[in-house]
């Protein structure tokens, strides 16, 4: 199997560990880090913007003694802000916040990349691409939400890909390279639209763990589906 790195049709595998076992939590992460994964994210939900309560910063830094994997922070929070430096200290490498949540957003976002962390924006469904035209230049990633956040293991909301293909032509526009990543019900039927969409890395959750083959041939699946959708769609380029 190719590196993604050297891989020209390489899509990242973010898995989200809502839906493993979390009284197992570390087993868990170090399965998901030898299965391939390029980066794993945490959903961070705080029961007011989304009617979840998942978990903190303390948590997340004793996951990061234990993994070598990239963090990426999936913070459902309401005004963010005061958490911000908690999960960069935390070990993670990306913050993203969701546009709704933040009465600030430009602020918030320069906050994170001066506390050295990339940042990233996330996008409700009913949230259009054009709400973050003024902020691109701030972050490396935008994470366009095929479910309404708060719950792992919803039905993917296929007309919400075309936001994707949005999103990457407002950033042409504007000069910006972003990276657009996908997140809510991505399984080996719904990977492929989103990948031919622009998606250079996606979100996945439930499908992981209903695989009867298990976490490692899960991800091993999803990842060659995206491949062969990018291959399929041509599109071997940054987009
Ligand atoms: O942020 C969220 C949900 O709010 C996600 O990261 C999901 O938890 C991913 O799980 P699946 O939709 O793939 O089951
Ligand atoms: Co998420």
């Amino acid at each position: 199997m190719p590196t993604p790195a050297a891989d020209a049709v390489a899509v990242e595998i973010a898995p989200s560990i809502l839906g493993a076992d979390l009284g197992r939590l570390s087993d868990e992460v170090a399965v998901l880090e030898a299965a391939g994964a390029d980066r794993l994210h945490l959903d961070v939900m705080d029961g007011r913007f989304v009617p979840n309560i998942t978990l903190g910063p303390d948590v997340v830094a004793s996951l990061r003694d234990r993994s070598r994997m990239p963090f990426e922070a999936h913070l459902m929070v309401e005004e963010p802000d005061h958490l911000l430096g908690r999960f960069v200290e935390a070990g993670c490498q990306r913050v993203v916040v969701h546009a709704e949540a933040c009465r600030h957003l430009h602020r918030t976002l320069a906050t994170v990349a001066e506390l050295g962390a990339q940042a990233g924006v996330a996008l409700n469904p009913a949230t259009p691409a054009s709400s973050i035209q003024h902020v691109l230049k701030l972050v490396d990633l935008v994470l366009v939400m095929t479910v309404n956040p708060g719950f792992g293991g919803q039905r993917h909301l296929a007309s919400i890909v075309p936001k994707v293909g949005q999103v990457l032509d407002l950033a042409d526009r504007a000069g910006q390279s972003v990276q657009v990543e996908v997140d809510g019900g991505i399984a080996l039927d719904t990977v492929g639209p989103v990948v031919r969409a622009g998606a250079r890395a996606v979100v996945v959750g439930s499908a992981l763990y209903r695989h009867p083959g298990g976490v490692v041939a899960a991800i091993e699946e999803i990842r060659e589906a995206a491949r062969a959708a990018r291959r399929i769609a041509g599109t071997v380029g940054p987009r």
